[in-house]
């Protein structure tokens, strides 16, 4: 007797064959992608309804970007899809076994502990520390400076970040951050390009990222010795509190089973917080404050908004819920610029994207930079326009259409403390300075390294307001 399919089974068999992109030369689209990532998936996707198959040399790799097919990958059928081989290669000699790059028992167990630290609850507490960051920065550019903000931003995101974890400015440890931008370099080259060898591999670039990673981790490494040593001596009576910072949260963390997190499990959460936090954030600040100083309508309800409700005094988080312009400028920054703007998967087995067969092995690249301007979901895709996330208006769109944070279960832990930093970076630093552009920030485009970012960079003369 025939035994009736399961559903799953019967979908697969359903299935229509995928699309492909017409052939291009041997190499597939390797060029092309290899010359601009962005722009190539960008007029794939496009082109396509939202699923379409092209070549990378021998592989076959899938441009995903419509609500459904992002839904499928992410939520419906993401048992299907790993991180992919390269993503974790390359995150892992410095986060190890983090959320970035562990999966399965493991990664369902560590979000478990870890998430709850980052909750809507929790976040309000590191407001004070972001603004009185960013109010640094203010004091320090408001005699006129010129500067590049895509570095500035960096700066100040680092900064944050290494508060935020430790307590501690990175301003204070100027071998650490080098350390830190040396790493994240060499992981950009190791995710991006194909001419990437394995750290093993002793050549020069190689050796100066393995002595950056290592004294990142030995550096860290101590500074949890040290606290831990503090906590005991705290707890005996001896010593003072241990700070309230994302450290302290995660090393007092427990399991159901009542149990702590690993020294090196430790470590690996705290690097993988750092290196997922940074420079997404930086390049969501420094999107916003180009999208505003080419704008001045837009930059115009900020500071009316801005001006009502704060005047001059500095922005608490209780006052965030009385400035929604700020907030919707800012989320539609991510709409136009998402940080995360390709998120990477690979199909494990055979499976289907909204009713495409994919085969096993396939690279998937989620493409939230084109699923962001689908023209039946965002009119006029391309304009810059904050009402489009006005209360009404955000409500209406359909599930799965604004993804900068992604979804299901890998969906960004940090997404509300992200959106809470952005919020109050957008008020603080148009509150304080004016941003005009620069001659040389004219051409500034799109760049997908890693993340997206404004390149070459975004030249401005910033002053008191
Ligand atoms: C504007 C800033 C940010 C953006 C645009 C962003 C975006 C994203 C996206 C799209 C993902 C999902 C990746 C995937 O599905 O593979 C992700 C994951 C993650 N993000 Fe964020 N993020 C931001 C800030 C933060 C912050 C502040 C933190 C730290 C608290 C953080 C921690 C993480 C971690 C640990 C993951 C991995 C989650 C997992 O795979 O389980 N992110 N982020």
């Amino acid at each position: 007797m025939r035994s009736r399919a399961n559903p799953e089974e019967r979908a697969s068999a359903d299935a229509r064959p995928l699309p492909m992109a017409p052939k291009r030369g041997l190499l597939g689209h390797a060029r092309a992608l290899q010359t601009d990532t962005l722009n190539a998936l960008h007029e794939l996707s496009s082109g396509s309804d939202g699923v379409v198959g092209f070549r990378i040399g021998g592989t076959l790799a899938v441009a995903v970007s419509t609500p459904a097919a992002a839904r499928d990958v992410l939520i419906h059928r993401a048992d299907d899809f790993g991180r992919g081989r390269r993503q974790t290669r390359a995150l892992t000699p410095l986060m190890g076994q983090g959320l970035l790059t562990s999966e399965g028992e493991l990664h369902k167990k560590q979000r478990r502990l870890v998430v709850p630290h980052f909750s809507p609850r929790r976040i309000p507490r590191h407001a004070d520390l972001i603004v009185s960051s960013a109010e640094n920065v203010a004091e320090r550019w408001k005699r006129g400076v010129d500067v590049d903000l895509v570095a500035e931003m960096n700066a100040l995101t680092m900064d944050i970040v290494s508060r935020l974890l430790f307590s501690t400015s990175s301003r204070d440890n100027g071998p650490l951050a080098e350390a830190i931008t040396e790493a994240f370099e060499w992981e950009m080259h190791a995710l991006t390009s194909p001419f990437a060898l394995p750290l093993g591999v002793p050549v020069p670039r190689n050796r100066r990222a393995r002595r950056a990673i290592d004294g990142i981790r030995a550096w860290i490494a101590e500074f949890i010795r040290q606290r831990q040593e503090a906590q005991r001596d705290a707890d005996g009576g001896a010593g003072e509190d241990a700070p309230a910072d994302v450290l302290g949260d995660l090393m007092a963390a427990r399991y159901e089973d009542g149990g702590a997190m690993s020294a090196e499990l430790l470590l690996d959460e705290v690097l993988t917080t750092w290196g997922a936090a940074q420079e997404t954030s930086a390049d969501a600040q420094a999107w916003t404050l180009y999208l505003l100083a080419r704008h001045p309508d837009v930059l115009k309800g900020v500071h009316h908004e801005i001006d009502t409700v704060l005047g001059e005094r500095s922005v608490r988080f209780e006052d965030l819920a009385h400035l929604p312009y700020c907030l919707q400028v800012f989320k539609e920054t991510m709409r136009l610029c998402p940080p995360a703007a390709v998120i990477p998967r690979q199909a494990v087995r055979d499976t289907v994207v909204d009713g495409c067969a994919i085969p096993a092995g396939a690279m998937i690249f989620l493409n939230a930079y084109s699923l962001h301007r689908r023209p039946e979901v965002f009119a006029d895709p391309e304009r810059f326009d904050p009402d489009r996330f006005s209360r009404e208006r955000e409500k209406e769109l359909p599930k799965g259409a604004y993804l900068p944070f992604g979804t299901g279960g890998n969906v960004c832990p940090g997404s509300h403390l992200a959106m809470m930093e952005g919020h109050l970076l957008t008020v603080l630093l148009n509150q304080r300075l004016t941003f005009e552009l620069l001659p040389q920030a004219a051409d500034v485009v799109p760049e997908l390294l890693v993340n997206l970012r404004p390149s070459p960079g975004v030249r401005a003369h910033v002053a008191a307001r």
